[in-house]
């Protein structure tokens, strides 16, 4: 379907991929089932604005797979192709979004917006958060330039990097725990207060052009398994090691404060590392930097054992980088380690390392930091 608004001098393609935005009661519950036309039709469009929509997917975003990032990924790139297109809207559930517009952002090239958008409330509801999500969305997809790929919710504007879902059902679903939003969008304005940061872009992955989403057998592309193992107290290595005994070529340690764990598992992280396997480390705690400060297991002996930092990214999004990076290096994750580490260093922000005074102790020894750790 094509929808304009006064001439509609903006061109704005919508790529419907599922979500709440598209869910409708099925008897037990929730599924994503309305198509992009339907979606569409739900919201009014902002002025100036022509819009196409591409049914790319119908999924709840909790069974997204890298298979449809890349398919994504792949129909954004065609998308722009077109000269004449002005922008694009994605819209996608809420509960994966974030690893969805990070892993677009990463090798996000172009000078014209990709807007990600959704709800938290479903399909067809008198009070639901849909329509003004989408609207907002076209209004910002129409009027940007040069900031990367976007998240618009609930009038706020959010750089893809570092935003996460914060609210389970509230309707200010996504906020950046360790930096300010982008902007807002509301009574027909867009407000940007400040720039994104971004790596440099990566080009398009070879595998792009082949994975299929839900695809078994012949069809099924080798994609490289990243998995997400969590510290806590009690941890020990047993995941860690199961998960590079099942094949993963990346793997994110979710660890506790700026980074820690124990020596045992940072004994672990030096054995994966020693088989070809990227360990970034990230942690539990909603906001703030990794750090290097402490020893006896700590982000120090992570560090040394040969895993990286994620700076501000949390765990999701540091999967998405590690995936992203494995895909850059040859696509299924069996490139060369120090190419992929240099690589993915660069896709991560820069660890940030302890003051000076408190990394060697200050007025304390470094180990009596250790021994505090
Ligand atoms: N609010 C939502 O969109 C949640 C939904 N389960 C999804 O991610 O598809």
């Amino acid at each position: 379907m094509k929808r304009t608004n006064d001439g509609g001098a903006r061109r704005i393609v919508v790529i419907s991929t599922g979500g709440t935005i598209a869910s409708r009661w099925q008897g037990t519950g929730y599924a994503a089932d309305a198509s992009g036309d339907d979606v569409l039709a739900t919201a009014p469009l902002p002025e100036g604005v022509t819009v196409e929509v591409v049914d790319l997917f119908n999924v709840n975003s909790s069974r997204m797979t890298a298979a449809h990032q890349l398919a994504l990924l792949r129909t954004v790139h065609e998308t722009f192709a077109d000269p004449g297109v002005d922008g694009i809207v994605i819209t996608h559930g809420t509960d994966t979004l974030e690893e969805t517009a990070f892993f677009l952002d990463l090798h996000h090239t172009d000078n014209r917006p990709v807007v990600l958008t959704g709800a938290q409330r479903p399909f067809g509801t008198g009070d639901g958060d849909g329509p003004g999500n989408l609207y907002d969305a076209l209004q910002v997809a129409s009027s940007v330039s040069d900031l990367g790929v976007l998240v618009v919710f609930d009038g706020r504007v959010h750089a893809a990097r570092g935003t996460v879902k914060t609210q389970t059902l509230a309707a200010d679903a996504f906020s950046d725990p360790s930096a300010e939003r982008l902007g807002r969008v509301g009574f027909s304005r867009v407000d940007i207060e400040r720039q994104p940061e971004r790596p440099t872009p990566l080009p398009l992955p070879a595998a792009a052009h082949t994975a299929v989403p839900g695809a078994t057998g012949p069809d099924a592309v080798p994609l490289p398994r990243v998995d997400i193992i969590t510290h806590h107290s009690d941890g020990d290595p047993f995941l860690l090691n199961a998960a590079v005994a099942a094949g993963s070529r990346g793997i994110v340690l979710v660890a506790t404060g700026a980074g820690n764990a124990t020596p045992e598992i940072a004994a672990a992280v030096a054995d994966a590392v020693a088989q070809g396997v990227l360990v970034a480390v990230t942690t539990r705690v909603p906001a703030g930097p990794l750090a290097e400060i402490y020893t006896g297991g700590g982000a120090v002996d992570l560090v040394a054992a040969g895993a990286l930092l994620t700076g501000t990214l949390r765990a999701a999004q540091a999967r998405i980088a590690v995936l992203a990076t494995l895909l850059a290096d040859g696509g299924t994750g069996a490139g060369d380690p120090a190419r992929s580490t240099a690589l993915l260093r660069r896709l991560l922000d820069g660890p940030v390392r302890a003051e000076p005074a408190l990394a060697t102790g200050g007025s304390r020894s470094a180990s009596a930091v250790a021994a505090r750790a």
